[in-house]
């Protein structure tokens, strides 16, 4: 459909994506599409808010556009999840590790707008998870992930589409995530 976008956030853990994609929500109305996962809930995380909370077997039973497997736990955006999401609102956006975005910017094209997050010290990212809430197990299990490094910097493949967007300092990244918006509500009216 014309002026369809989704905002596919992406960046390593604790960069702010989930910040960015509630701001987006609560600024400018923008659904985010709930995904499927096998970790278990965080205290104050809620199952088909923040995540439907899946036993391997309920997860295999989705119909997914694409899974992948992050610090040993399953993850996966159903088709299902996009429609409704899209339902709401000509825009959407999407929190995903970037091998998820990379699949994204393949099959969607020019219907996404991809962010990454990141911020200029990594060792701010651990500091973050602690202050979250998350427990010492699951950050240590994180940190070892093979993921979590590789998500850390930019993948060569998203370099040319991504809008980069440095998350130091939350009334910063704020105005950089409203620039971009007018910017993509331009380019729609353009369309
Ligand atoms: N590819 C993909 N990645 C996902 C999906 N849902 C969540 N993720 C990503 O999985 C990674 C781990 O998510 P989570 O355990 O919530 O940790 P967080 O990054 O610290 O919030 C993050 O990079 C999420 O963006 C999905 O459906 N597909
Ligand atoms: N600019 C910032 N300064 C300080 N804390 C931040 C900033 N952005 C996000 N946070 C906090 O850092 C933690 C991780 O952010 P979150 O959005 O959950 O990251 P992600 O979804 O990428 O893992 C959260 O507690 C969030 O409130």
């Amino acid at each position: 459909m014309t002026g369809q976008r989704l905002f596919v956030i992406t960046g390593a853990t604790g960069s702010g994506k989930t910040t960015v994609s509630h701001y987006l929500s609560q600024a400018y109305n923008i659904p985010r599409v709930v995904t499927h996962t096998t970790r278990p809930p965080r205290h104050a995380e809620t199952n088909g808010v923040d995540y439907y909370f899946e036993t391997p077997t309920t997860f295999a039973m989705n119909h997914f556009i694409e899974r992948v497997t992050y610090a040993d736990y399953s993850y996966g955006s159903s088709h299902e999840g996009l429609a409704k999401a899209w339902q709401k609102n000509n825009f959407a956006s999407i929190v995903l590790d970037t091998k998820g975005a990379a699949t994204y910017v393949k099959t969607l094209g020019t219907r996404v707008v991809l962010i990454y997050l990141m911020v200029d010290d990594p060792k701010v990212l651990v500091q973050r998870l602690s202050q979250r809430g998350d427990n010492t197990k699951m950050i240590a299990q994180r940190l070892a992930s093979q993921e979590y490094q590789r998500d850390l910097i930019i993948p060569a493949a998203l370099k040319k589409a991504a809008h980069v967007i440095i998350n130091d300092d939350w009334q910063q990244a704020k105005q950089q995530t409203d620039h971009l918006m007018t910017q993509i509500k331009q380019e729609v009216v353009a369309d």
